[in-house]
């Protein structure tokens, strides 16, 4: 009997899809365009980098990217889906979760606490059904507590979770920070310098965690202007100058390249 092989529009097309695809950014504040015209794209499961030199528009990206700023113009798509006009929270909703190049936790909130506000749309949120259905609730806040208590054990600042946020150093604050937006279960992780100001045995346990991610199946987009750190951790880096998309390629290869040594110059000189 001959059978009908059955159509997927899924798997494939769905791998094939970037998870991230930004066209024509635009983000003008008054007369300055701090992204001009910036494409990128986030592939499923890759780690790369995104460079550029000081006000080049990296963090201004991430915020269009994030949800927290919204363009002037252009198209954002996750999953296929266009995004540019949704807020950070629904971005999270999306599976998207970015840091902060300096990260500021809730100061007298234990460490534990700072992790828990990552968590989305648990039950207890909505008063109802704390009313309708206490045992459920709690059974979630039980869940979300084993869950920020395992990301704390990942991140390895499970021995400071009574303490507040305020006793960590800057190191620590961005593997709390790590923690707090895994809580959210993301799929695409954007880094805003993971490394910056990092004292170095910490700056090593981050790059092994973030490298653990990536394997776990993570994609992550990395803002580093540590080019050895971009090395280890980024097959592909995208360089933006201007608010523009300026190149992209393995980092020894857009190290080495006249245009990008050039952007970087200028951006020395002005
Ligand atoms: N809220 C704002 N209002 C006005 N101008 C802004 C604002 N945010 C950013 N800019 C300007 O936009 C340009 C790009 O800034 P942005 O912080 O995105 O660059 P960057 O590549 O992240 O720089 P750095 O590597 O120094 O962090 C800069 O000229 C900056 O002064």
């Amino acid at each position: 009997m001959p059978t009908t092989a059955p159509t997927h529009n899924g798997p494939k097309d769905t791998e094939a899809q970037p998870l991230i695809e930004a066209r024509h950014l635009v983000r003008k504040f008054g007369g300055v365009r701090a992204v001009d015209g910036m494409s990128i794209t986030l592939r499923r499961g890759e780690m790369a980098g995104l460079i550029g030199p000081n006000g080049a528009g990296k963090t201004t990206l991430f915020n269009l990217l994030a949800g927290s700023l919204k363009p002037s113009s252009g198209s954002i798509r996750i999953a296929g889906q266009e995004v540019a006009q949704e807020g950070p929270e629904r971005r999270i909703a999306r599976g998207v979760g970015r840091t902060f190049q300096i990260p500021r936790p809730f100061a007298e909130m234990t460490v534990l606490e700072n992790v828990l506000t990552g968590g989305q749309g648990q039950a207890g949120e909505h008063i109802w059904k704390n009313f309708l259905q206490p045992g459920r609730v709690a059974a979630q806040e039980r869940a979300a507590v084993e869950k920020a208590r395992s990301l704390l054990d990942f991140v390895r600042l499970s021995g400071l979770e009574s303490e507040p946020a305020r006793v960590l150093s800057g190191g620590q604050r961005k593997l709390l920070e790590l923690a707090r937006i895994l809580m959210a279960d993301p799929e695409a992780i954007l880094l805003d310098e993971p490394a910056a100001g990092v004292n170095p045995s910490l700056l090593e346990l981050i790059i092994d965690r973030v490298l653990e991610l990536n394997a776990q199946g993570k994609s992550i987009l990395l803002i580093e202007h540590n080019m050895e750190m971009v090395a280890r951790l980024c097959g592909r880096v995208v360089v933006m100058a201007a608010g523009k998309y300026l190149t992209e390629g393995a980092p020894d290869v857009v190290a080495r390249d006249p245009a990008v040594i050039e952007a970087y110059l200028g951006g020395v000189a002005a």
